[in-house]
């Protein structure tokens, strides 16, 4: 799949700055931002708040320039579906020279800022993940495997990596923990979306999981990456040394992840498909998989700085 020209031509208008917000998915990376910004203050060793607030703006920068440069990709595809016909290029209010120079000004810019200010380490992971999301993600697996976000899942998992790094210079256990639970779960929190817009990504030939293997796997795999993520998100607090996460964040994270749990269930068994309305439960779990995140990672540093 290569950028065409299905989508109206942008007619040189001048680039309008909420479009090039807009090309930067900000509700998402929101998300990404506070996961990165969780892993910097959850660190044992703290770094200059300059420098912390330096090594954030890299990661919005590169997470924004990734998300940029994967609309530039999917102008044609986010065209032919309801959710995303909206966006500045489909509706031809951006054009994609403006964009896609946009993007790479961000990454690059990103890498650079990370690289000379805070260190090279965390500029390479980050530099992986824009790799990630917007080469191997966006190009190479979305078209063409039902496992595309499994492995894909990988790029939203760096972030707090990154944090982490930016604060102590190196890699722990911790950090690679923290990857570990944002990677299982991935897959709940895009599927239970793709079970209701199904038909739409059907429709433009994109491979999701319920449109290969059919809702009922699709259920079966959200529940089986739920009930992993219970323990997974548990572990902090088993951590020995320094890196231990203490009580707040071990109650709040069995408590947070026992509720997802519990909606995934609820999704994993059911047998009802069709319209809208029937689909209350996948929205459910959908919306509660953004707000669990916000809140293990919010947990996770009250938890550092109210130690019990
Ligand atoms: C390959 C992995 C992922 C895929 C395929 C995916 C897919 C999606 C999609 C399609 C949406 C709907 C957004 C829209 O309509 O614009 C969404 C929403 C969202 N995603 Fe993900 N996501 C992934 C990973 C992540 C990660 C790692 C994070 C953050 C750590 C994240 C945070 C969010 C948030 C906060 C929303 C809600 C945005 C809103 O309220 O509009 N996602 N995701
Ligand atoms: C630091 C760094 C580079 C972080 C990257 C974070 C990352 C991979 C986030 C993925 C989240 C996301 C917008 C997925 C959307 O999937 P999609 O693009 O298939 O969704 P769409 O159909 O809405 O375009």
């Amino acid at each position: 799949m290569t950028p065409t020209n299905s989508i109206p031509a942008a007619n040189a208008v001048p680039a309008d700055w909420r479009d090039l917000i807009a090309l930067t998915k900000p509700r998402v990376m929101s998300l990404v931002i506070f996961t990165g910004l969780c892993g910097l203050l959850a660190a044992p060793e703290s770094i200059h708040p300059v420098l912390g607030f330096t090594a954030i703006l890299c990661i919005a920068m590169g997470a924004g320039g990734a998300a940029a440069l994967n609309q530039w990709w999917e102008a044609d595809i986010d065209a032919g579906m309801k959710r995303t016909a909206k966006r500045p290029l489909p509706q031809g209010r951006l054009d994609r020279t403006t964009a896609r120079d946009f993007a790479g000004i961000l990454c690059a810019a990103s890498v650079f800022l990370m690289g000379f200010a805070i260190s090279w380490l965390a500029a390479a992971i980050l530099a992986i993940s824009i790799v990630y999301y917007a080469v191997i993600y966006t190009i190479w697996l979305k078209p063409r495997t039902p496992q595309n976000i499994v492995i894909g899942g990988g790029a939203g998992a760096f972030p707090p990596l990154i944090g982490w790094i930016a604060a102590t210079g190196h890699i722990s256990t911790m950090p690679v923990v923290l990857f570990a639970i944002i990677f299982f779960w991935t897959p709940p929190h895009f599927w239970a979306l793709a079970l209701f817009v199904k038909t739409e990504y059907a429709k433009v030939g994109i491979p999701m999981m319920p449109v290969v293997a059919g809702e009922r796997s699709t259920r079966r795999q959200i529940l089986a990456y739920a009930v992993l993520l219970l323990p997974l998100s548990a572990l902090p607090w088993w951590l020995p040394g320094k890196e231990h996460a203490g009580a707040i964040y071990g109650v709040s994270a069995l408590a947070l992840s026992t509720v997802f749990l519990a909606l995934s269930i609820r999704v994993g068994l059911r047998t009802r498909s069709g319209d809208d309305d029937a689909m209350k439960p996948e929205k459910q779990l959908f919306a509660y998989s953004v707000l669990y995140l916000f809140a293990l990672f919010a947990a996770l540093v009250v938890d550092r700085y109210i130690p019990l």
